[in-house]
């Protein structure tokens, strides 16, 4: 018997929302173990799993669709409590006998207020009557399968919550799993506590025991290599792997040539130093850059720096000897935003979308269903300092996605000088525990400016702070203008061939993180 077995399970099937792994992590909050699976799933195969709930993520297509994601209906006679979120809601109600049909309007996107009617049922106990919640859809239920009731509506959308209590099947049409719906907390505690009984035993230390016994039957006595960056989540890995085989494990920390200024030594010191990791630098600038050279594509740079590390990683498994498996610090974010099967691709990260379609490693990613303050929790649990915890995150492809256009040695020596005087900035303000990420860009743009009363012609640098819990969403961050305002002039006075700068204040959605 494996540690899942004596665990209740909260099942979550895969429909393509970017908000699914969402679900799975607000039910692990409340210390119920639950996992995100394919919709492919059979009856047979979810009667194995043994699941105490079910829940049907949201997801882009339309359940009337002729391609659309199915579900066997016979799952809602199981007896087990099911949840359908947006999409999840639309299948339940269709299979059930209910209707879907295109919002007459242009859908419903944003936050939106709902109304509940009767006594709301179990699903919406202890919330307001009238709440706040995320919509973003475009079709409606609009007539309710039998046995059911609406137990709230909105105006655009009066069916918005159903509910057959006697069932215990129940549908939001709002993503209750976003923090921009204020109760879907409470909602989903609900179902999964109150409804459907789960008891709460999982935690994050039983997370490292499985994850270390995993990996311990998994590689045996062979060899490991993992791709180190300094940044938390490799670092992580690294300490659990240490954890979990000790000297099977070597760790490459590859300079391609696109990391910030002094990183290299920094990354050398603190975790072969202090963490006695055994790691390995390869100097790969020249590889990097000469196969960069005149890209201009960002989806294209990316495929190539997440190609190039694989080629780094096997030439250094040619030199070790029998290394089977590659390990990386890939999070749920990293995976979802570089598409799967049902979820849309935003962006390739290096080390999803941008790995090579033939690999000779298999890869080990023990964070791969986790969120980034789920991991800062992981890696405090496991006893690392607090710097290394809460340093901000930086992309693998590095300097190379900041760069808008073709990445040349010019441009990266602007880059990198222009985020040393914002780190430089910020710290000295004091803000660096207030600010999630932050970092300048090279954008592409050159505009007129006067400066000793000759004309110049020169670039325009965008800085970029955020706010933000797990990468999912994020705001700009409301700096201070005495501290904008330094930022601004020292990089003009200081970084060559750089006359203005703009401050960027998109929240992500719509905009991303990065700008490429
Ligand atoms: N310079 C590098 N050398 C070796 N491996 C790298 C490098 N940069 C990134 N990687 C690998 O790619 C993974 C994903 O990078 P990512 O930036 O998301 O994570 P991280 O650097 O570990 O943490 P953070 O998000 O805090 O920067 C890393 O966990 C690591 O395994
Ligand atoms: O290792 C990585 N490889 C990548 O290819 C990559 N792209 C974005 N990021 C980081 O992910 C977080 C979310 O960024 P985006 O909103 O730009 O997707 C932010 O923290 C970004 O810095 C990456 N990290
Ligand atoms: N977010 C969703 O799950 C949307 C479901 C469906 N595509 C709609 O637009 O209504
Ligand atoms: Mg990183």
């Amino acid at each position: 018997m494996t540690k899942n077995d004596s665990l209740d399970k909260v099942l979550v099937l895969d429909y393509g929302s970017q908000y699914n792994q969402l679900i799975t992590r607000r039910i692990r909050e409340m210390g119920v173990f639950s996992e995100l699976r394919s919709n492919k799933m059979t009856l047979d195969e979810i009667k194995a799993y043994n699941p105490k709930a079910i829940i049907l993520s949201g997801g882009p297509k339309s359940v009337y669709d002729d391609d659309a994601f199915t579900i066997d209906p016979e799952i809602f006679k199981m007896g087990i409590p099911v949840l359908g979120v947006c999409y999840g809601m639309q299948l339940m109600a269709q299979d059930l006998g209910g209707k879907v049909e295109a919002n007459p309007g242009n859908g419903e996107f944003g936050q939106t207020v709902i109304k509940k009617s009767g006594n709301g049922s179990k699903l919406l106990a202890d919330t307001p009557d009238e709440q706040v919640v995320l919509m973003s859809h475009s079709d409606n239920v609009t007539k309710l399968p039998e046995g059911f009731e609406v137990a709230a509506g909105s105006e655009k959308t009066p069916i918005a919550v159903i509910a057959n209590d006697q069932a215990g099947l129940y549908g939001v049409q709002f993503h209750s799993e976003t923090t921009l719906s204020e109760h879907g907390k409470q909602i989903l505690k609900n179902f999964v506590i109150n409804i459907a009984g789960a008891k709460a035993n999982w935690t994050m230390d039983g997370f490292i025991d499985e994850q270390i016994e995993k990996i311990r039957q998994e590689v045996g006595d062979r060899k490991v290599l993992l791709g180190l960056s300094g940044g938390v989540d490799s670092s992580v890995v690294g300490v659990l792997l240490q954890k979990a085989i000790g000297n099977q494990l070597t760790c490459i920390f590859v300079d391609h040539g696109l990391l910030r200024k002094d990183e290299a030594q920094q990354v050398m010191d603190m975790l072969g130093g202090k963490f006695g990791l055994n790691i390995i630098k390869v100097d790969a600038q020249n590889r990097f850059l000469s196969k960069l050279a005149d890209v201009t594509d960002p989806e294209k740079k990316r495929k190539i720096i997440g190609n190039e590390f694989i080629e780094v990683f096997n030439d250094e498994a040619i030199k070790l000897k029998d290394v089977d498996f590659l390990a990386q610090g890939t999070l749920y974010t990293d995976v979802i935003e570089s598409g799967t099967e049902t979820a849309q691709t935003i962006k390739s990260h290096h080390n999803v979308g941008g790995l090579p379609e033939e690999m000779h490693f298999t890869l080990i990613e023990p964070l791969n269903t986790l969120f980034k303050d789920e991991v800062r929790e992981l890696g405090k649990k496991l006893g690392m300092p607090h710097e290394m915890v809460w340093r901000q995150p930086f992309p693998g492809p590095g300097l190379g996605i900041r760069i808008m256009g073709a990445i040349t040695e010019d441009k990266l020596e602007i880059v990198r000088e222009s985020d040393w005087i914002l780190r430089d900035e910020i710290a000295k303000a004091g803000l660096e525990g207030d600010v999630w990420q932050y970092f300048t860009v090279l954008t592409n743009n050159k505009s007129v400016g006067v400066m000793g009363d000759y004309r110049t012609y020169e670039y325009t640098v965008a800085v970029r702070a955020i706010t933000s819990v797990d990468g999912m969403t994020a705001d700009f961050a409301r700096l201070p203008w005495e501290v904008l305002q330094k930022v601004s002039s020292r990089i003009v006075n200081e970084v060559d061939h750089v006359n203005r700068i703009v401050y960027d204040i998109t929240a992500k959605p719509p905009a991303t993180v990065e700008w490429e």
